[in-house]
């Protein structure tokens, strides 16, 4: 029997999919097949699991079996794809078997790419967040030619118990994953430098960790849920000559919006070099 889903490239990012994946019981241990790239990394990838799965590296010949499971998640860096489409040219094409769906998470790699490397398969572009670890991730989707219903519904029961999924044309993923995957990244910088700051007004370093987070939490709540505009969350917090106008003037100063929307913009770039 097959396994259900391969995976190609057991790293952070498949990991963060397939663990609550398992905790709820959508795939069982014995039903995956996690391929890393280094013997060394085996047992490593293995200690980051309470199940027992099968994981091997990519020279053992057990690897091979991942191309034969109907859903195969791809999830090497771009810059291994190269690796993995000489192994793919070398396996036998099986006339008449039914195309197995491969999802790709590759930063930048267009379906056209996908489609030449992989001639035997259907291929789906998922552009993912981290937040997947928490089941609060985000998900956006583009469909390549060929992919059928229960494909889709297949993938969609993969992203859905752990993110927000959208279906996005083709040409809005990198701008997607420059804000939405890269985008925890700079959260993170934002959340650290708020806590450096409240430490050195002198609060205690836990406690500004976690009145950092809070407060981006709760913001973020609020502005999702009342549908008000950033400006006006601003406006509100803001009072005459206060103590917030007074931060905001600093914040503008050193040019934080136009640091963000720099960041955006050259992480789409970056996607786009990377999937040539
Ligand atoms: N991290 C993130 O937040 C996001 C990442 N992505 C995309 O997800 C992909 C993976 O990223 P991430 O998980 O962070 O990267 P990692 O480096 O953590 O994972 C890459 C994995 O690929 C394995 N690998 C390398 N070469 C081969 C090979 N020839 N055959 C099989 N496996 C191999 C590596 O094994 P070993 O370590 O042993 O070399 C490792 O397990 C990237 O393409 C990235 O663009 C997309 C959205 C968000
Ligand atoms: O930085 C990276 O390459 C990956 C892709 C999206 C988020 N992290």
């Amino acid at each position: 029997m097959p396994f259900s889903i391969g995976i190609i490239g057991l790293g952070r990012m498949a990991q963060a999919i397939l663990t609550p994946l398992l905790e709820r019981g959508d795939f069982k241990p014995d039903e995956v097949l996690g391929v890393v790239g280094q013997r060394s990394s085996v047992k490593k990838v293995l200690g980051e699991f309470s199940q027992d799965l099968s994981i091997v590296s990519s020279d053992n010949p057990v690897s091979l079996e991942v191309w034969n499971s109907p859903i195969q998640l791809l999830a090497v860096k771009p810059q291994q794809l190269n690796d993995i489409k000489e192994q793919v040219s070398q396996l036998e094409i099986v006339p008449d078997r039914p195309k197995p769906v491969l999802i790709s998470i590759l930063a930048g790699v267009n379906l056209k790419r996908l489609q030449s490397i992989f001639p035997a398969h259907n291929c789906v572009r998922a552009v993912p967040n981290i937040p997947v670890i928490v089941r609060s991730g985000l998900t956006g989707l583009s469909w390549g030619a060929g992919v059928t219903t229960d494909q889709r519904l297949s993938v969609e029961a993969i992203f859905k118990p752990i993110s927000e999924v959208l279906e996005l044309p083709e040409k809005q993923l990198d701008a997607f994953l420059a804000l939405t995957s890269s985008g925890p990244a700079y959260v993170a910088v934002i959340a650290e430098a708020l806590a450096d700051g409240a430490v050195a007004a002198g609060l205690p370093r836990s406690l500004a960790n976690d009145l950092s987070n809070m407060t981006l939490a709760g913001s973020a709540k609020l502005l999702k849920e009342s549908n008000l505009h950033p400006g006006e969350l601003k406006d509100m917090v803001a009072s005459p000559a206060g103590t917030t106008i007074t931060a905001l003037r600093h914040l503008e100063m050193a040019g934080i919006r136009s640091a963000l929307i720099e960041a955006v913009v050259l992480a789409a770039e970056r996607s786009r070099e990377l999937g040539c």
